[in-house]
């Protein structure tokens, strides 16, 4: 059995078969084959997922309830409100328990060491659903998106983050190098990223011919890039510090000046939900923007993660007959 945590525990190569998988599930689902659908529908009939989640959520929620339901297993969501967890019942009691009755766990909790327990403790599979180090659904759907709109595999490509030192990014990043995709982190000045996923980074880079750079500014990160992005710059449990962060964040809003460094053909992209300081509208509705390609990814990474860890228990050599031969 494995548990996905983040991007960084994978080989290259896993990270490929989820990319792969991802974009063979969408191919799938599109097409609109009846027996396709129903060959999938029976591969966790009659099993249960639990999706624990502590923070609320539109994208991971309904592309993981999609996911499952699409191989036929029911999904449960466990909202903060609806279990014992935190208020009657502890982490490793809640685990045990939990995982006694369903197929896997889709976790969105606040500290990564919160995902950390639950793999310690579970009998199936953990799905990290976002925490406050990793999001590597995210991660596999962003890569998606870039092949899709760039194709990486037959273009060098510099993807330029401007925002903050956050979850979204440290994935994202490990994954962009694994793939061979040039990434440059800005981040204002006082918040700097974690020195381990600069660390990580940089072996990434340097075993599959990408570059990464991290600096304060945001102009020297979007020049020349083919790929913008950025995420909210105050995340959810730190609204109380919303005025000071949006003052360190001036010289960091994605708007016509910034993407006149980028790439004429730049393509911009945003995990959302987005917020005005993050970006003007002129860009986020713009021909350059593949947020909404971006988000509807979500339910086909979903459904890679579902097969490779939850269906094929971890095995990456496993899969559906019509890819691996
Ligand atoms: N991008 C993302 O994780 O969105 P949600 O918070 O809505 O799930």
């Amino acid at each position: 059995m494995r548990h996905l945590v983040s991007i960084k525990d994978l080989t290259d190569k896993e990270f490929q078969v989820l990319v792969d998988r991802a974009e063979y599930y969408k191919k799938t689902f599109k097409c609109g084959d009846l027996s396709a659908a129903q060959k999938n529908h029976v591969k966790l009939l009659g099993k249960t997922a639990a999706l624990i989640f502590s923070k609320r959520s539109t994208r991971t929620r309904v592309s993981t309830e999609g996911a499952l339901s699409f191989f036929g297993a029911q999904p449960m969501f466990l909202g903060k409100d609806d279990i014992q967890l935190g208020v009657n019942e502890s982490f490793y009691d809640t685990t045990r328990v939990v995982s006694s009755m369903v197929s896997c766990i889709f976790a969105r909790v606040n500290k990564h060491s919160e995902i950390q327990e639950l793999t310690k403790h579970s009998s199936v599979p953990i799905i990290n659903s976002l925490c406050d180090m990793f999001h590597p659904l995210q991660a596999i759907c962003d890569i998606l998106t870039i092949k899709e709109h760039l194709d990486y595999t037959k273009n060098k490509l510099k993807v330029a983050w401007i925002g903050d030192a956050n979850n979204v990014i440290n994935d994202m990043a490990i994954a962009c190098l694994k793939v061979g995709i040039d990434v440059s982190i800005s981040t204002p000045s006082g918040i700097e990223m974690d020195p381990e996923i600069i660390k990580a980074g940089q072996e990434v880079a340097k075993a599959n011919g990408s570059k990464l750079i991290v600096t304060h500014s945001s102009t020297e990160a979007a020049t020349g890039a083919n790929v913008l992005v950025t995420d909210t710059f105050i995340s959810m449990g730190e609204e109380y510090a919303r005025v000071a962060k949006l003052k360190q964040f001036q010289g960091f809003q994605i708007n016509s000046e910034l993407c006149s460094y980028a790439d004429p053909n730049y393509k911009f992209m945003h995990c959302l939900p987005r917020h005005h300081e993050e970006v003007t509208d002129d860009i986020f509705y713009s021909d350059h923007s593949i947020v909404f390609d971006e988000a509807e990814n979500r339910l086909y990474a979903a459904m890679a993660a579902v097969d490779v860890f939850v269906i094929n228990k971890g095995n990456f050599s496993a899969g559906p007959d019509d890819i691996l031969n």
